[in-house]
């Protein structure tokens, strides 16, 4: 078992023997108290990662993609009441208190946060910033860390790193502004990444390089947690598929198995409406986390649907070898 996390497997070579799960999440449910209502962002999931994993969550927007995120990092806004586990070696984050979470954060797990623009601090020069975590975790000496800054720095793909370390972020452009936000992310050398929309508001060149440098720390063997509404950067980067809808799970399996044969009708609606397949958007929206449906939270949109479906809410079946769907038409 190989634990530095560089096992150098290519995609798709995982020996069975060799893989550890690394993440395990059980019933886990995010709810935000709002004046007026209980919002059910999570609503309940239980997922795995192993390591060596590049797991995708994907799905349209609002269905608690970044929620999962900050929940399995502990950083949910305080509105948020959290129950169910995420186990991490031999810890339950959820039930972790912050000082052993400040610990796991960003030497562990690290997140390249959805908004660039905000995740950066605007006073402080960037190279500042990526070396920070090294001395929060007091890692190494102030010039020790300058030294690896400057070194991932040229490394992801900087110029001049001497002079790029002593700039601010507003002087740089948004692809170069994801690369500080992927530095800060890697500088710890954690086990785990989550990105959260890595590419988004990035012209196509720029999206393909930053999902070139996300694709080689996952060959390098470093967990990935993507988490994206874009099927292409899912296609480009995950070995397995989860298929988010309104607060839970509706598939998962292997991303090429998911993709060439889509078992749930939701999933089949998002691979229609990509742009290669004639742009077909699924009518309706999902429902609010408010107020879900009692049966399947699919049902209304769904062109499969069956007067089950809006009685009975469906569980997870094993439909195949590593494939599970919430789906009655597998039942
Ligand atoms: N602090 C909060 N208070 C109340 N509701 C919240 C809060 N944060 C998120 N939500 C709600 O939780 C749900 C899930 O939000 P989340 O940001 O996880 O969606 P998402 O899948 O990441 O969407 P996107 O693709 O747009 O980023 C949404 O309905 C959102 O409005
Ligand atoms: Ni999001």
């Amino acid at each position: 078992m190989n634990v530095s996390g560089q096992n150098g497997y290519s995609e798709g070579k995982y020996p069975e023997a060799d893989v550890m799960e690394l993440i395990h999440i059980t019933g886990l449910k995010v709810v935000f108290s709002t004046r007026s209502e209980e919002i059910r962002a999570v609503d309940i999931v239980d997922l795995s990662i192993d390591e060596g994993d590049a797991l995708c969550l994907i799905g349209e927007s609002g269905c608690g993609k970044t929620v999962m995120g900050m929940a399995a990092i502990g950083i949910l806004p305080k509105n948020a009441g959290i129950t169910g586990s995420i186990r991490y070696g031999g810890q339950d984050l959820v039930a972790a208190p912050e000082r052993s979470m400040k610990q796991i954060r960003g030497r562990e797990i690290a997140m390249i946060s959805q908004n660039s623009a905000n995740a950066l601090n605007p006073v402080m020069k960037v190279g500042d910033q990526i070396a920070e975590p090294l001395l929060i975790h007091r890692l190494c000496s102030q010039k020790e860390a300058r030294e690896k800054t400057l070194q991932l720095l040229e490394s992801l793909g900087f110029e001049n790193p001497t002079q790029a370390f002593d700039r601010y972020p507003h002087e740089f452009s948004g692809g170069m502004r994801e690369r500080i936000l992927i530095a800060i992310a890697l500088i710890c050398n954690p086990r785990v990444i989550i990105a959260d929309e890595p590419t988004a508001g990035l012209d196509a060149q720029v999206k393909t390089q930053i999902l070139g440098l996300i694709k080689n720390q996952v060959t390098n063997g470093r967990t990935l947690f993507l988490i994206t509404h874009d099927m292409g950067a899912a296609a480009f980067l995950s070995n397995r598929l989860a298929v988010m809808y309104a607060g839970e799970i509706l598939e998962i399996g292997p991303t090429k198995e998911v993709l060439a044969l889509p078992l749930h009708p939701y999933t089949q609606g998002l691979l229609a409406s990509l742009p290669s397949a004639g742009l077909h958007p699924i009518p309706g929206v999902s429902p609010s986390p408010a107020h879900f449906p009692a049966g399947c939270r699919f049902s209304d949109r769904c062109p499969a649907v069956q007067e089950r479906c809006r009685a009975e809410h469906p569980v997870m079946i094993a439909a195949r070898d590593s494939r599970q769907v919430r789906c009655f038409l597998y039942d």
